[in-house]
């Protein structure tokens, strides 16, 4: 038996053309354009990468993107007042500030003084907490990712055994309330878990997210589990540069009944739930309905 593989890269390209129907719809009928903001300190390749992408997505989906580079020695009260203004433009709906942030900078400062309804990564202090008691809020893009594949592979999750193996805050604690708010039955799961393995062998859910390179392999799974692979590490194999996921691919795939490869898993998802949030932003900012499936 071997897993169906959950296909993020072409999921992810039907989310952002949801997104680029109802950027056009508000063109059309209100003369309007949502705008994101993504501002990069420093020049690691990797995170320059990840937001030249942001950004030709961003304006293939007809909104406005705006991105500041800021060089690696800015200051933190450079940066504060670069997010007052974007927190004061009208043109911007949504702001990311990318992470991680150089060592002179203090990153939770920085985070909670966006201001929260343009808090398109969901990181802000006031959306973690709306996220865990329930209310209206920005949900972070890779774990709203998961779920969107979650709830499309799976239907209804309902009374599911869900396992969250890493509980980090951008993605094991939100998503393991995510998955709290889909009646799953939650454990979260870490480094200092003991017998890990028979915690994750009765998961009918389990998403990896711990950043170890192919931790997981098909002895971890429950037979036909649906298993999601947030990991993105990049090792050296064969002489070669390669990007391989918390799961060992091949073995977890002849256990689980599904599961999503890296590349072309919940990395596309993570950028098309930045452009769903943006979009989500902005009709919440005006007061209009919200774009249908693409929020939590
Ligand atoms: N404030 C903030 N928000 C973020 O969402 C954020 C961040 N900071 N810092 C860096 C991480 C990383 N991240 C990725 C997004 C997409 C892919 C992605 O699309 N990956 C492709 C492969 C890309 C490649 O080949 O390198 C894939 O998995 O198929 C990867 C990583 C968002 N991040």
């Amino acid at each position: 038996m071997t897993a169906q593989t959950i296909d993020g890269k072409n999921f992810a390209a039907r989310i952002r053309g949801r997104v680029a129907d109802h950027v056009a719809r508000l063109r059309d009928e209100r003369g309007v354009t949502p705008g994101l903001a993504v501002v990069l300190v420093g020049d690691d390749p990797a995170s320059q990468v990840y937001v030249r992408s942001k950004g030709k997505m961003t304006k293939e989906c007809g909104m406005e993107s705006f991105e500041y580079r800021l060089p690696e020695t800015t200051g933190e009260a450079e940066l504060l007042a670069l997010i007052a203004k974007l927190n004061a433009d009208g043109a911007v709906h949504g702001i990311l500030v990318q992470l991680p942030l150089p060592a002179q900078i203090d990153a939770e400062l920085v985070i909670n003084s966006i201001d929260p309804s343009k808090d398109v990564d969901g990181f802000h202090v006031s959306n973690v907490g709306r996220l865990a008691t329930g209310q209206r809020s920005m949900v972070p893009c890779t774990p709203l990712g998961c779920l969107l594949m979650l709830r499309e592979h799976c239907g209804s999750l309902s009374g599911l055994n869900a396992v969250v193996l890493g509980r980090s805050n951008i993605v094991g604690k939100p998503m393991a309330q995510l998955l709290l708010s889909e009646s799953c039955t939650v454990t979260i799961a870490h480094s200092r878990t003991r017998d890990l393995q028979d915690v994750t062998r009765r998961a009918d859910i389990l998403v990896a997210a711990v950043g170890r390179p192919e931790m997981v392999t098909g002895d971890y799974l429950k037979a036909g589990a649906t298993v999601i692979d947030v990991g993105i590490n990049r090792v050296e194999r064969d002489g070669k540069n390669r990007l391989v996921g918390d799961c060992h691919f091949d073995s977890c795939a002849s256990v689980a009944g599904a599961i999503t490869p890296v590349p072309g898993g919940v990395g596309p998802m993570t950028i098309a739930c930045l452009l769903a949030n943006t979009v989500t932003a902005y009709c919440r900012a005006h007061d209009l309905p919200e774009p249908e499936g693409l929020t939590a």
